[in-house]
């Protein structure tokens, strides 16, 4: 089976996630998604990092209602930081049968010269959705990365923050039951 592995802080997951991980299916051979929470992604300092295991509960409640998406939460019991070869190398040895594709933002495969063990990681399958201010020009890249053809979503994860801080409403740019246990729970004030 070729699964999409979708490696994120998701703090909190957001409808762009969503929107990028079925563009990925709808676009690639792909049977699942699985979203694979980081408890804390290397090179990132937030100091607004909600606990791991809140933020898991949120990617599972965004992802409940749709049997193409899985939550895993394998990043919990390997070293922290989360080194995505570490855990792309664990899933491949225990699911030896499958086909990893890894999906990410263009901020995050800009980013990837810095991330432990790049030479190894960027000739794994990589899927690549543009996000605005980070734009690859598809000419430069090798045949297993592919670049998605998709509207881009001004959305972050940052911003969503932002408004709950301002106490706007966050309502559309998170999944409904998202957004309710982000209020319920008094989540990001
Ligand atoms: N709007 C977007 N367009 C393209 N890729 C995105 C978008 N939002 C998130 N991603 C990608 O999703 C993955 C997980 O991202 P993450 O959970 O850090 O969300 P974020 O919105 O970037 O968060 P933050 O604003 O806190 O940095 C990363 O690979 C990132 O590049
Ligand atoms: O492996 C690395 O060196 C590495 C460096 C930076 C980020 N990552 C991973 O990239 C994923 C996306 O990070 P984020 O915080 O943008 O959602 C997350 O799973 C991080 O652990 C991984």
């Amino acid at each position: 089976m070729n699964i999409g592995l979708f490696f994120g802080s998701f703090n909190p997951i957001h409808t762009g996630h969503l929107i990028i991980a079925s563009t990925a299916l709808n676009n690639l051979p792909l049977s699942q998604v699985w979203f694979v929470v980081s408890p804390q992604n290397p090179l990132k300092k937030n100091q607004s990092l909600l606990a791991a295991d809140k933020r898991l509960l949120l990617v599972q409640k965004a992802t409940e209602d749709d049997s193409r998406f899985l939550v895993s939460d394998a990043e919990f019991n390997l070293p922290i930081p989360s080194y995505t070869i570490d855990t792309l190398n664990y899933f491949e040895k225990q699911y030896s049968e499958d086909t990893f594709y890894l999906i990410m933002g263009s901020d995050s495969f800009l980013q990837l010269p810095q991330w432990k063990s790049y030479k190894e990681l960027s000739e794994k399958n990589i899927i690549v959705y543009q996000r605005p201010d980070y734009i690859i020009p598809e000419t430069t890249l090798a045949a297993n990365i592919t670049l998605l053809k998709s509207p881009l979503l001004n959305i972050s994860a940052t911003s969503i923050r932002d408004l709950i801080k301002d106490g706007k409403n966050i309502k559309y740019l998170v999944p409904e039951k998202v957004q309710q246990l982000i209020e319920q729970g008094n989540l990001y004030k």
